[in-house]
């Protein structure tokens, strides 16, 4: 499902230059749940965002679902999200400028699905998470953790075969924590997807099939618990 091998990233030029990833590799396989793990810093949302194509590594190879993200130009990949994956970013997740359930609809929508069957399928999404009443709101009108957990209705709508979640539990108390790791784990383990989640989260790493620790760039170990 994914792979990636020797990925480096560095940012700036010249003299300025930081080289925030060293030599990182993971495999990810259909039906498992990944998540990241490290200090503040460590280099996790870099990583993440390399492995989900969100951003390009200086090296090394990623193989997603199939492509070698440095094969596809933006077309292929913006159509690749929109059929293919979830995302839950760290922040800035919902378009201010829909209502929450158009938020939810926008990956069906931008997939060719109609709107009012878009609509349905957003509204059952956000019941899910228990989030029906808000699905008229506005993105300023909710709450942080009502936020997040319309971004991971909206990552799970479209039933991605991968997800990639940024701390989607960060703003959450302990119950609607559990829901979310509940909605990520039921589409892991019924659907044969996978999920990739970068977390502070003790609760979401232990529920996770394999944990990667990172620090300062590199990654220090790997623990399986499939
Ligand atoms: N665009 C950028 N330009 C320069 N440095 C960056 C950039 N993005 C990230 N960094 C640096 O890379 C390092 C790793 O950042 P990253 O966000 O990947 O860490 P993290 O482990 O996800 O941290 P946190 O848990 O706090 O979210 C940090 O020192 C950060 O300042």
């Amino acid at each position: 499902m994914l792979r990636a091998e020797g990925v480096s990233r560095e940012f700036g030029s010249g003299d300025a230059v930081t080289r925030v990833l060293h030599d990182c590799g993971v495999e990810v396989f259909a039906g498992q749940t990944v998540a990241i793990v490290g200090k503040s810093g460590s280099g996790k949302s870099t990583f993440a965002n390399c492995l989900s194509g969100l951003d390009k590594p200086t090296t090394g190879r990623i193989t997603l679902l199939g492509h070698d993200l440095a094969t596809l130009d933006e077309k292929r990949m913006a159509r690749l999200r929109a059929e293919h994956i979830g995302f839950v970013l760290q922040k800035d997740n919902l378009v201010p400028t829909l209502n929450i359930e158009e938020n939810v609809a926008a990956p069906l929508i931008m997939s060719g699905v109609k709107l009012s069957a878009a609509l349905k399928r957003a509204r059952e999404a956000l019941d899910q998470v228990s989030l029906s009443h808000r699905a008229r709101s506005w993105p300023g009108q909710v709450s942080g953790g009502e936020a997040q957990r319309a971004a991971v209705a909206r990552a799970c709508v479209n039933e991605p075969s991968i997800v990639f979640a940024d701390e989607p539990t960060g703003a959450l108390d302990e119950e609607n924590g559990l829901v979310v790791q509940k909605l990520f784990r039921a589409m892991v383990k019924e659907r044969g997807a996978a999920s990739v989640i970068v977390t502070h989260d003790l609760d979401l790493a232990q529920g996770a099939d394999v944990v990667v620790r990172m620090a300062k760039g590199t990654l220090v170990a790997s623990g399986w618990f499939g």
